[in-house]
């Protein structure tokens, strides 16, 4: 069995007054499915308002389907949970790591304060000694120190602060991790440290990914398998190699060809878009 079973996901977000359906509906999701693996890393690409973050947040628990099915471990979590100790055991076994983190951790807290409260929400930590042991190790395990234990954000990189963000999520041992363009506001060089964190930490602890990105070659990097969204629609799904080196899809091939690189060309890149628009207006793709 599978570690996430997705099935059919479908949102439409209603835009009419009073949330009638009207023409200015969007279909962000449109009858989605796949499946993750334990210790599997499934990137979903896409340009922007394909509907990535909406999946996302649908996993996390951030937002609802209309319809469709979400698995974990077997386990329905569209289903309504029954009292607190449910309600927290889902919300920790799929940890999100967004792309701002200066948005998603409290200033006001030091690093260790920040990772104390998850591990204590969740009942990790036996006592604030092995609260700050279990801190130490986790930074260490993401490439921190001590030193940083006690700073503020704003007293950290951007590269550390979204270490400290990565960490704060593994504290409470997730099953999944879903990575929301986790290392796009990262340069180039801090991505790459940052990337060959998460695979080492994927080797070691069978953590699931799910990795939102716009960007095919950090999808190229820690994805074993990608699902291409077109208009909340999957158009192309495979392994890593199979889509980004042979993609089939006519949008799949416009998303490769747009990837700046050795022999770009910006113009022909508006050429091909215009034609795609036109096939896709014409029902052709
Ligand atoms: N709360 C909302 N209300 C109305 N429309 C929404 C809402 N959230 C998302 N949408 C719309 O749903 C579509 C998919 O949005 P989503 O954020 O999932 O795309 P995305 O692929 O993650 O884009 P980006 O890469 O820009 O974050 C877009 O057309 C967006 O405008």
């Amino acid at each position: 069995m599978s570690l996430v079973e997705v099935s059919e996901l479908h949102r439409v977000f209603r835009l009419g007054s009073r949330g009638r359906a009207s023409a200015a509906d969007v279909t962000a999701v449109n009858r989605v499915s796949f499946s993750i693996d334990r210790g599997e890393s499934v990137g979903l690409v896409g340009e922007s308002g394909s509907g990535k973050s909406t999946i996302a947040r649908i996993l996390v628990g951030l937002e609802r389907p209309d319809s469709g099915e979400v698995r974990l471990g077997g386990v329905d979590r569209l289903a309504p949970a029954r009292g607190r100790e449910a309600r927290l055991a889902r919300a920790r076994a799929v940890q999100m790591v967004f792309q701002d983190p200066n948005g998603s951790l409290d200033r006001r807290l030091t690093v260790a304060e920040t990772l104390g409260r998850a591990m204590r929400l969740h009942g990790i930590a036996a006592s604030s000694a092995d609260a700050r042991t279990r801190t130490l190790a986790l930074l260490d395990r993401v490439g921190l120190s001590e030193r940083h234990a006690d700073a503020k954000p704003h007293e950290l990189s951007g590269g550390q602060r979204q270490r400290v963000a990565i960490a704060r999520a593994l504290a409470v041992e997730p099953e999944l991790l879903v990575l929301d363009e986790a290392v796009s506001a990262l340069d180039v060089s801090v991505q790459a440290q940052v990337l060959d964190l998460l695979s080492d930490i994927r080797q070691e602890t069978g953590v699931g990914y799910l990795f939102v990105s716009h960007d095919l070659a950090v999808i190229q990097e820690v994805c074993d398998r990608v699902l291409v969204l077109y208009r909340g629609t999957v158009v192309e799904e495979g392994t890593t190699a199979e889509v980004l080196g042979a993609p089939e899809h006519a949008y799949t091939k416009l998303l490769i060809s747009s990837t700046p690189g050795p022999g770009w060309d910006p113009e022909r890149v508006v050429r091909d878009r215009m034609s795609f628009t036109q096939a896709i207006a014409l029902d052709q793709v």
